[in-house]
């Protein structure tokens, strides 16, 4: 069955972008299930009202738990508030995901963990967050629910951080890129470092050349030089991924090449 995706947000159209290229592709193959959703859909009111003021006060609005809790019943196919469920047989692996700059950090493990699972529901949040028993609540009721970040910085709402995790997670699902073989070979997976330089044609370009061992035929010596440049560059840029770097991993790297 195809990996279902269920993105609920109040802005519907940020996540258009996931039609293009390879999403949308997969898509039209059957292989990914992606719907959207707009949370004023399940608001009661005239205004379509999704947020309130923060209990104990503070700045700006945090997103209601009853609107949420509504729009989330239906997405998960959970039975609550007398809508029978509509979850398939037999249980499939369910995530409900919430960006949050509160979250766990989303890494490529992260989306390899992700890839595994049926169904992803993403609640994107705006303002100052989701009221804080949503996530609750469902934890509560056996919900696998991942609160997820993926990198310190502030954006204005969720959407942008689940088109990134949507990306990460259904490029691993098989089928979905036309060369499995790239997905191997990347930075943040081969032995802890970051991926060396790539060069094309023109060998002489604005009179910058790449080294000159690229050039020959000798594959060990290419290999070697590959790996140096990504020892070296791992430790220029991301001294934390070298400080993590297993030295017994990185000799199996060195016998490799
Ligand atoms: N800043 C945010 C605001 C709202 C929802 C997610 C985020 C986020 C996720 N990862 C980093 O930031």
């Amino acid at each position: 069955a195809p990996l279902r995706l269920d993105v609920v947000t109040i802005f519907p159209d940020y996540l258009r972008v996931l039609n293009l290229s390879l999403i949308g592709r997969a898509a039209a193959e059957g292989l990914i299930d992606l719907r959207v959703h707009d949370l004023r859909a399940w608001t009661h009111d005239r205004h379509r009202t999704v947020d309130d003021t923060p209990l104990g006060g503070g700045p700006g609005m945090v997103m209601r738990p009853d609107v949420w809790g509504l729009a989330l019943d239906e997405v998960l196919g959970r039975e609550e508030e007398g809508r029978p469920a509509t979850a398939p047989e037999p249980p499939r692996r369910q995530v409900l995901v919430m960006p949050t700059p509160a979250g766990e950090v989303f890494t490529q493990r992260t989306a390899e963990d992700l890839a595994g699972a049926d169904h992803l529901v993403l609640a994107c949040g705006r303002y100052e967050g989701i009221d804080a028993r949503v996530a609750e609540h469902y934890r509560e009721a056996g919900v696998e629910v991942r609160e997820l970040s993926i990198g310190d910085y502030v954006l204005n709402g969720g959407e942008a951080a689940a088109v990134v995790i949507i990306e990460a997670v259904a490029r691993l699902v098989p089928g979905v890129l036309g060369n499995p073989g790239s997905v191997v070979e990347e930075s943040h997976s081969r032995a802890g470092l970051l991926e060396h330089p790539v060069y094309t044609r023109p060998v002489t370009w604005r009179s910058l050349e790449p080294d000159p061992v690229l050039l020959g035929g000798d594959h060990g010596r290419v290999a070697r030089t590959r790996r140096d440049q990504a020892l070296l560059r791992t430790a220029v840029r991301r001294p934390d991924m070298v400080e993590r770097l297993d030295p017994a991993e990185l000799d199996a790297a060195d016998r490799a090449v």
